[in-house]
């Protein structure tokens, strides 16, 4: 247990994040007290064993983490910095000007206040969806403001590490403005994609390969929080929308007009910066490392999987990452390894030997 970190651990809001971190920290062996306004979400998150209810303990907690919708994060961090005047307050909301421009409304003690946003999630809410590996490998941006005390971004970054996270410092400002391009833009393009498959007549939806489905996954998310998370960084979020609405007015009027000069150029410079972009996004491990894949044909039978695994395991080599799918109408999994680039053909042979199917 680092001494950064020290319980008992108050965690309020127990739906994704607050269930996932109760129990992430229960494992560790710190004592979780867990409070949400839905009776039904502490009880859940107390019966999945991500700590205690309140009404159980009364012993004051050495830091308190707020896990509740954007709307409410900031009078919640106020409400709890005033109940428990020793305790260290940090939150994970999406957002971190607006709750900081709040609370400094307010007039919260902010020497006792760190914000931090672990960029980890899933598309459904609640203490059913939780999991205590959420953060493993995931970035957790602390966003210091300047007046925090003495040891309160220890405290902060012992509990990313604890969960597994790599944590990174930028401001709020910072924060907002980094999330507007690499979550918050995403998640509006994802939607209004997705959107378009509502009325489509020939119910194209139902050919759907892997594209589709990458771009889409973060379309299920929930309406309510995601209205709060644009609400409160809107003025980020929307000059990024119109330089995108610009490119695709572009690409648009090149697609409208093939026969101009140029035309075929500007699609494909677009589509190589495209290429150029998804370069940047790091790996699991935090490099500028693309993994390769190798997708296995899995038979909808039990044991394969924990076969497929013994397999992978007894070539030596490293899986990264893992995904399945299943073929519409087929009795058939595509299960996709990510492996290092140089350990493909090895794995793909390793594989083959043992009689496993793997689409090219
Ligand atoms: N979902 C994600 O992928 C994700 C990722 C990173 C950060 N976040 C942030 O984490 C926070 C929680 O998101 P979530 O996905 O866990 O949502 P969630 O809906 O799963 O959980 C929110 C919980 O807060 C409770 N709650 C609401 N108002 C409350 C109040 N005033 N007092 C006490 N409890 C209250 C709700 O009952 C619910 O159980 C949000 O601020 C969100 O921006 C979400
Ligand atoms: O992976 C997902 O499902 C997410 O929605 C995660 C995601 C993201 O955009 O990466 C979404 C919002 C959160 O504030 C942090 C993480």
């Amino acid at each position: 247990m680092s001494h950064a970190l020290t319980g008992p651990v108050r965690v309020i809001g127990t739906g994704l994040l607050g269930t996932s971190i109760g129990l992430g920290l229960t494992r560790a062996g710190f004592e979780v007290q867990l409070s949400d306004a839905s009776p039904n979400n502490e009880r859940l998150a107390h019966e999945l064993r991500a700590g205690i209810p309140i009404a159980q303990t009364s012993a004051a907690p050495s830091l308190v983490v707020v896990c509740v919708p954007p709307d409410v994060t900031a009078a919640v961090i106020a409400e709890q910095l005033e109940l428990w005047p020793e305790a260290l307050v940090t939150d994970v909301a999406s957002v971190k000007l607006q709750p900081l421009e709040q609370l400094r409304e307010r007039g919260s003690d902010l020497s006792r206040y760190l914000g931090g946003h672990p960029m980890a999630g899933r598309e459904t809410g609640g203490p059913l969806s939780a999991r205590a590996d959420l953060f493993i490998g995931r970035p957790w941006v602390i966003t210091p403001h300047g007046g925090e005390r003495e040891g309160a971004m220890e405290t902060v970054r012992a509990l990313a590490e604890l969960l597994g996270s790599n944590t990174v410092t930028l401001d709020a400002r910072a924060h907002d403005e980094s999330v507007a391009l690499i979550s918050h833009t995403p998640q509006i393009v994802s939607s209004l994609l997705a959107a378009r498959l509502v009325d489509d007549e020939h119910n194209a939806a139902a050919l759907a390969g892997q594209g589709l489905r990458d771009v889409t996954r973060i379309a299920a998310s929930d309406d309510n929080l995601w209205v709060q998370i644009l609400a409160a960084n809107g003025p980020r979020v929307a000059p990024i929308l119109r330089a995108l609405e610009q490119d695709i007015s572009e690409v648009a009027a090149a697609l409208e007009q093939l026969e101009a000069d140029g035309s075929r150029l500007l699609v494909a410079e677009r589509m190589r910066r495209g290429a150029e972009g998804v370069q940047r996004i790091p790996g699991k491990h935090g490099g500028r490392r693309q993994f390769a894949t190798v997708t296995v044909l899995v038979e909808d039978r039990p044991g394969q999987l924990a076969k497929l695994f013994a397999d992978i395991e007894h070539s030596n080599i490293n899986l990264e990452d893992l995904r399945m799918d299943h073929s519409q109408g087929a009795e058939v999994g595509l299960v996709e390894v990510s492996v290092l680039p140089e350990a493909r053909a090895t794995l793909t042979e390793a594989l083959e030997a043992q009689g496993w199917r793997i689409a090219q």
